[in-house]
């Protein structure tokens, strides 16, 4: 049950995605990036909703649209999908036991039989007992469930999970994405998550694949991502900076910043990603040996505290104790010093 996908498609508006997509059975994709990145678009060219410009779609053996040959499009009702919507989309003239066994009812499948395998999996959802109720008189978790039953009950070969929390509140969040972490686990087919929520892409995928302007600009584990990220949008969803610097001799000079020592010299040389924590970073009033002269450019909350933006090409953060802003009198515009915890600092080629 494999996808095997080239995705091209081009827009009007100049926009070209041009994504190369292989998803092993098991295996949950994030599809990341920035608004107008290509998710979307992505999302509707795999559920047949946008036809390929180019390229093809193979799902488990089965072309599902490749542009020149009318007759390879298959359409969005006789593609083997499950689709969860961030807004749930269920029937609402149905109870939620009838919106589960909607999908194997227009499959063929007997009512008596349909209507009890809906009931299994609203049972191992945890919802059993919502069976009766129609959409309008579920809460959002609820209803969120619901959908992923509903797009579970086909079997199908390819689950598409368009921002599945973001239409909840942060309990109903927390809980969702429990119960999808769980039902993807048990999955045996292939799963497309398109989300910006880094928490969701970290919970639940097994692979990150992060969009920029159509193209593939990072593809790994999310511990890969996390550790190594490559673009500056990475690097604010998983909460580092990144500079560029270059390797010389065991030190690494970073540009707008200056020369470090990383504890574990660099293996690498010439230019490199430098990423490390915005807690790795110390301000201190006045000089320091190994510090640098920086302008603190604004404040605002941060991961642990305060975050405080450096001026300069870096664009380095500093995370603070709320405490120790007070100390410092820090405010937009002052002169202080940095220094950065050198065994915090990893070194990649760029
Ligand atoms: N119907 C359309 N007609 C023309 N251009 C479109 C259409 N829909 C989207 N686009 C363009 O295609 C590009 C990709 O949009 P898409 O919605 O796929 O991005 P996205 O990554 O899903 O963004 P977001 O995170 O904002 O949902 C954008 O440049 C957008 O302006």
């Amino acid at each position: 049950m494999t996808l095997d996908a080239r995705l091209i498609v081009r827009r009007d508006t100049g926009f070209r995605l041009d994504l190369e997509l292989r998803i092993r059975p098991g295996e949950v994709v994030a599809l990341l990036g920035p608004n107008g990145a290509g998710k979307t678009t992505a999302l509707r060219a795999l559920a047949g909703l946008r036809p390929l410009d180019d390229g093809r779609i193979d799902l488990a053996g089965e072309v599902l649209d490749e542009p020149g040959r009318p007759d390879r499009f298959v359409p969005p009702n006789r593609r083997r999908l499950g689709v969860v919507f961030q807004d749930h989309r269920l029937f609402g003239h149905l109870s939620a036991l009838e919106n589960v066994a909607f999908g194997p009812r227009a499959h063929g499948v007997r009512r008596r039989v349909a209507r009890e395998s809906a009931m299994e999996w609203l049972e191992r959802l945890g919802i059993a007992e919502l069976a009766d109720r129609p959409p309008a008189r579920l809460s959002g978790g609820q209803a969120q469930r619901v959908a992923l039953a509903r797009a579970l009950a086909v079997r199908p070969a390819l689950l598409l999970l368009d921002e599945p929390t973001a239409a909840l509140d942060a309990g109903s969040r927390l809980a969702v994405r429990a119960e999808l972490a769980r039902q993807l686990a048990d999955f045996d087919g292939c799963a497309v998550l398109v989300t910006h929520d880094a928490l969701d892409a970290m919970a639940l995928a097994t692979r990150l694949v992060v969009l920029e302007s159509g193209s593939v600009v990072q593809d790994g584990t999310p511990a890969e991502v996390a550790t190594r990220p490559r673009t500056d949008y990475v690097a604010a969803l998983v909460g580092l900076n990144l500079c560029r610097g270059v390797v010389r001799g065991g030190a690494v000079e970073i540009e707008g910043f200056g020369g470090l020592t990383p504890r574990e010299g660099p293996t690498e040389t010439g230019p490199v990603l430098v990423a490390f924590p915005p807690t790795a970073v110390t301000l201190h009033p006045t000089a320091v040996p190994d510090g640098r002269p920086v302008t603190v450019a604004e404040i605002g909350a941060g991961g642990t505290g305060v975050r405080v933006r450096l001026a300069g090409r870096a664009g380095i953060a500093a995370d603070l104790p709320p405490a120790a802003l007070a100390e410092l009198d820090i405010a937009a515009g002052a002169r202080l010093w940095a220094t950065v915890r050198a065994e915090e600092l990893r070194c990649y080629p760029r």
